[in-house]
């Protein structure tokens, strides 16, 4: 698709048209971050407006794009409309914005356009928008084989294959109406899968949560880069306007980089899946989410599944400055409790046939009725006589995954771990690195703690009767077997 671009330099032209306003500030480009907003003077904090702030940038209200504001021009806009009621059923405030950018971005693509699409301060907007965002959607194949290992290899390609789908229901749906069809998906300038997949990386890394419009798209304060010492923030005054706006006793002088902060907690795999960096200042600590494969010989494994009713994964967290040694890791996996009980403890599975003919899967643990609990299974567990095996198979089946990861991880490390290969981007390079260091750390120092917890439970004095008993068992088990085979020699 041939999409038209505008230079940064008439920025300042578009916001003067749509009354944004920008104080002792401008936009303009930031070595390794694309654009960026930055002082023109001295900014003094005392200097305050009616609002008690001393301003940066101020967006009116009208050109926040959320989901009142898309609902507002599907008002004008009835072909629009007939677009987003064809998407019944699948609709969300990201869906709702993403359909309008696409149309936003066909609009801009195509000079005469024919019946459908009004445009609007966005279709103008849109063009000053970085050409690609390096969040890993948006990696090529090679890059992403930088990722394989680390706890984003699932997330990016289960994203992707969401963005597929998505892609394909919404040319699905758009195509049965003529003027969409002919905006949307024919002639060169027809929107493509990449365009969706840019669209989303742009929203993903441009939204904001704002206190009372919500999430949004907030043109302008988007030129906001992130930093873990961040000089501003964003608000909504008593006018609904969005405002940036400095942080309370901090100095803002001539040149300096205005930056707000995209999320105190965030991991660096949420930093990177999200904005595409890895920010090498973050010192509040690090996580990470893997998914959990229920056991392969499980024969409860799918209703195990269907009953849990998300995806099974481990979290794993530390606090504190990950690279300067950090606090205690801590793990959780609700799924892993459910996973590592089965009949023989007492669980159980029973179908309800149900009075309109339909079936229900019910889960029993010890009797009881626990279908609406199965993510409670750590304290289900717990009131066992014999939880300390329960969390013990935990323990294990927890670090067994972690361990296997880490594996993984060391077996798919680039051979050179300074330099990019040919078909790769340095940026994208330097981020799975980074990413890859702290996922290694972070599961080492987890296996370390679980390798703790095992030997603990180890000799927790149930878990040693319960051992005996079952060697025990086992061995009178061999001796029997051992007999049944002499006797069918004999
Ligand atoms: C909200 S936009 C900020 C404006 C953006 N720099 C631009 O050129 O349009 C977020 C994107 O800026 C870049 N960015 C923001 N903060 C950054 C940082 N601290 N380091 C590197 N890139 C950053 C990332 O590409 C991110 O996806």
């Amino acid at each position: 698709m041939h999409r038209p671009t505008l230079p940064i330099e008439s920025l300042p032209f578009w916001a003067r048209l749509n009354d944004v306003s920008f104080r002792h500030v401008k936009v303009s480009k930031i070595d390794g971050r694309g654009y960026g907003v930055v002082c023109e003077d001295d900014v003094e904090t005392a200097e305050e407006n009616e609002t008690g702030q001393s301003t940066l940038v101020t967006v009116p209200h009208d050109l926040v794009l959320n989901a009142a504001a898309v609902d507002e021009y599907a008002k004008e806009d009835k072909n629009f409309r007939q677009l987003l009621d064809a998407m019944i059923g699948h609709r969300s405030t990201r869906t709702d914005i993403l359909l309008f950018l696409l149309v936003q971005t066909a609009l801009a693509s195509r000079s005469g356009h024919g019946s459908v699409g009004v445009s609007n301060p966005w279709t103008e907007y849109l063009q000053f928008l970085p050409e690609t965002v390096p969040v890993p959607t948006l990696w090529t194949e090679d890059e992403r084989l930088l990722l394989r290992g680390t706890s984003l290899e699932a997330a990016v390609n289960a994203k992707l294959s969401a963005l597929d789908a998505e892609f394909g229901l919404i040319q699905q749906k758009s195509s049965d109406i003529p003027a969409w069809n002919e905006l949307l998906w024919e002639g060169t300038s027809a929107v493509s899968f990449p365009d969706w997949i840019r669209l989303d990386a742009l929203y993903r890394s441009r939204s904001l949560e704002l206190p009372r419009s919500g999430e949004a798209l907030v043109p302008c304060l988007d030129m906001a880069n992130h930093s873990a010492s961040p000089t501003a923030y964003y608000d909504e005054n008593l006018k609904d306007e969005v405002v940036l706006v400095p942080r309370p006793g901090v100095r803002l002088s001539k040149g300096d980089e205005v930056t707000i902060s995209y999320g105190e907690t965030k991991s660096a795999a949420e930093m990177l899946f999200s904005y595409g960096f890895v920010d090498p200042e973050a010192t509040t600590g690090e996580s990470l989410v893997l998914p959990l494969n229920p056991f392969p010989d499980d024969p409860l494994a799918k209703a195990k599944l269907v009953a849990f009713g998300q995806p099974p994964r481990i979290h794993v967290a530390r606090d504190g400055d990950v690279n300067a040694g950090g606090g205690p890791v801590r793990w959780a996996s609700a799924f892993a409790y459910f996973m590592c009980v089965n009949e023989e403890d007492g669980l159980e599975f029973r179908v309800l046939q149900e009075r309109d003919g339909g079936r229900q899967l019910r889960v029993f643990w010890q009797g009881a009725d626990v279908t609406d609990r199965t993510s409670d299974f750590e304290a289900l567990t717990g009131e066992h006589s014999l939880a300390a095996i329960f969390r013990l198979r935990v323990v294990v089946t927890v670090q067994e995954t972690l361990r296997a990861q880490l594996e993984r991880l060391e077996a798919t490390a680039p051979q050179d771990p300074t330099t990019p290969s040919a078909a790769q981007r340095e940026e994208c390079f330097r981020s799975a690195m980074a990413l890859r260091s702290i996922d290694t750390k972070l599961l080492e120092h987890a296996v370390e703690a679980l390798e703790d917890e095992r030997l603990t439970l180890l000799a927790d004095k149930n878990v040693v009767a319960y051992l005996g008993l079952t060697e025990a068992t086992e061995s009178d088990l061999a001796v029997d077997e051992a007999a049944n085979e002499t006797d069918d020699f004999s």
